[in-house]
């Protein structure tokens, strides 16, 4: 089964998020698929605005939880630097298929229903505009996981708001946050009735596919200048290329996979 549906009517292209089963947690073949609709949105000179939705009630629930522990299979005899390297591959193709999505050369459009957790957070940071329904749950969840986030929140959002305290507690806490709070971040533009949420998304796709793709192109261009994101990007996957080792992590996604509380040694 696919898990990124795309589909082209008239001069939008939809890209839907198709692991409804598992809530559209982000597995491997996720990543390299929303790098294959880059290229062929990319490709496409009828294209004006992208839509991106995901099947279901929910969003997205963030990193597919029950492939994530294979990330971690490595060849008995491997030593830890090998490791680190094979993580550091693997977080740099993740982060590059985020930031091909940031550098589709049309604006982005998302809409958020229901759940958007950790990767789904990193995930829709990389779109122009993003709007929710009144039922959408966010979380900057990482840090149950163990981890810092590393594919794009700290980055896309974290730096603008970093001395905020509302970030830096969401980021601390990973607690859920609803679509108010969510509007008050910035991380939202606007919130609106679940059952209006696609049609709110598509009338705004078809308002941006009327104006000029070339002001719109320009506009994307400059303000995705994204000035040293890349370098920014590539500090978290070098340091989480060590940090991810920690046995803080399968302590946490045991405790999120079995919904009980994690207790992690001293640092
Ligand atoms: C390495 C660096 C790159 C990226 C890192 C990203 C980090 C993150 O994304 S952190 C966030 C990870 N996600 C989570 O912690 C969410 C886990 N899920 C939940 O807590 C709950 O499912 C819920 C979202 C609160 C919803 O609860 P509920 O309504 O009770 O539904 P469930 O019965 O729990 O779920 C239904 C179905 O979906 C499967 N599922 C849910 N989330 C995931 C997931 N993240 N990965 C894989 N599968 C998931 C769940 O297992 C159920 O399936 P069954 O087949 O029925 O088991």
């Amino acid at each position: 089964m696919q898990t990124l549906v795309g589909t082209q009517k008239g001069q939008i292209y939809h890209l839907e998020i198709n692991r409804p089963k598992s809530l559209n947690s982000m597995s491997s073949q996720l990543f390299q698929d929303f790098k294959a609709a880059v290229d062929i949105i990319n490709k496409a000179d009828d294209v004006r605005v992208v839509v991106l939705t995901g099947r279901g009630n929910h969003f997205c629930a963030g990193l597919d939880l029950k492939e994530a522990p294979l990330m971690f299979q490595f060849h008995e005899d491997m030593d830890q630097a090998r490791k680190s390297i094979r993580i550091y591959d693997l977080l740099k193709d993740w982060q590059i298929a985020m930031t091909s999505l940031s550098r589709i050369k049309v604006p982005v459009i998302v809409g958020v229903q229901g759940y958007c957790l950790g990767g789904g957070v990193d995930l829709i940071t990389s779109a122009d505009i993003r709007y929710c329904s009144e039922d959408a749950k966010f979380s900057i969840k990482e840090i149950d996981l163990a981890m810092a986030p590393d594919i794009g929140t700290l980055q896309r959002l974290g730096l603008q708001n970093a001395n905020t305290s509302l970030f830096r507690e969401l980021a601390y806490t990973g607690r859920i946050f609803n679509a108010q709070e969510a509007l008050k971040l910035g991380l939202v533009s606007k919130i609106v009735k679940n059952e209006l949420l696609n049609e709110e998304i598509f009338k705004l796709a078809q308002l941006i596919a009327t104006k000029s793709p070339i002001g719109c192109y320009t506009i994307k261009s400059i303000l995705t200048r994204e000035q040293n994101l890349d370098q920014h990007l590539d500090v978290m996957a070098r340091t989480n290329m060590a940090m991810l080792f920690t046995n803080d992590v399968p302590i946490a996604i045991t405790s999120s996979m079995t919904k009980t509380k994690a207790e992690y040694p001293k640092l």
